[in-house]
C-alpha cells in the first residue's frame, strides 16, 4: 500500500529523457519559461503516461515536442532528485536520431552539441552528475549514429 501510493501521489513523477545522438553530436533542448525549470537546457522526454514503456513514452515525447523519429537504444542511467515543488525519477536512454528536422513544438529551443559545448549550457540539477560523465566518455560521442 505504502509503494502504490507512493508511484501514484502528485508529488512524485517518472521520466523518460534521450540521449539523441547523430554525428557525433548531442541534441538538447530548452524548457519553456513559466514551466518547472522553465529557461533551462535539458535532455528532451517527458512523463510516463500509465501502462506505457519508458520507451514508447520516449518516442512519444520526441514527437511531440521536436517532430523527430529516434531510434531508443540502452538505458545509460537513471536519476532520483528531490526538486522543492517535485520528486522525479528520469531514465536516461542513449537514442539514435533517425529522421525529421528538429522543430520547437513543445521546447523553447534545440541545439545540437558536443562534447566541449555541452558544459556551457545551465541544466537542472539532476542532471549534474550525468553532465559529467557524458563529457567524461569520448566513445559515446563517437558512435557514428
Ligand atoms: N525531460 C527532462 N526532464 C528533466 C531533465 N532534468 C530534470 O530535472 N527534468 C525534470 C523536469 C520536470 O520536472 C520533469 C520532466 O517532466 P516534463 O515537465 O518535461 O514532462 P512533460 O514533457 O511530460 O511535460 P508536460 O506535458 O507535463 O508539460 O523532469 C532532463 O534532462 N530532461
Ligand atoms: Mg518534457
Amino acid at each position: 500500500m505504502v509503494a502504490a501510493h507512493h508511484l501514484s501521489s502528485p508529488g512524485h513523477v517518472e521520466v523518460a529523457a534521450g540521449l539523441v545522438f547523430h554525428q557525433g553530436r548531442l541534441l538538447i533542448t530548452r524548457r519553456p519559461a513559466g514551466t518547472h525549470l522553465g529557461g533551462l537546457w535539458e535532455f528532451p522526454g517527458g512523463k510516463r503516461e500509465p501502462h506505457e514503456t519508458f520507451e514508447a513514452c520516449l518516442q512519444r515525447e520526441l514527437r511531440e515536442e521536436l517532430g523527430i523519429e529516434v531510434e531508443v537504444g540502452p538505458l545509460w542511467c537513471t536519476v532520483q532528485h528531490e526538486y522543492p515543488e517535485v520528486r522525479v525519477q528520469i531514465h536516461f536512454y542513449l537514442c539514435r536520431w533517425r529522421a525529421g528536422e528538429p522543430r520547437a513544438l513543445g521546447c523553447a529551443a534545440w541545439k545540437w552539441v558536443d562534447r566541449r559545448t555541452l558544459r556551457r549550457h545551465r541544466f537542472p540539477a539532476a542532471d549534474a552528475q550525468l553532465l559529467e560523465q557524458l563529457v567524461q566518455t569520448r566513445k559515446v560521442w563517437e558512435s557514428a549514429g
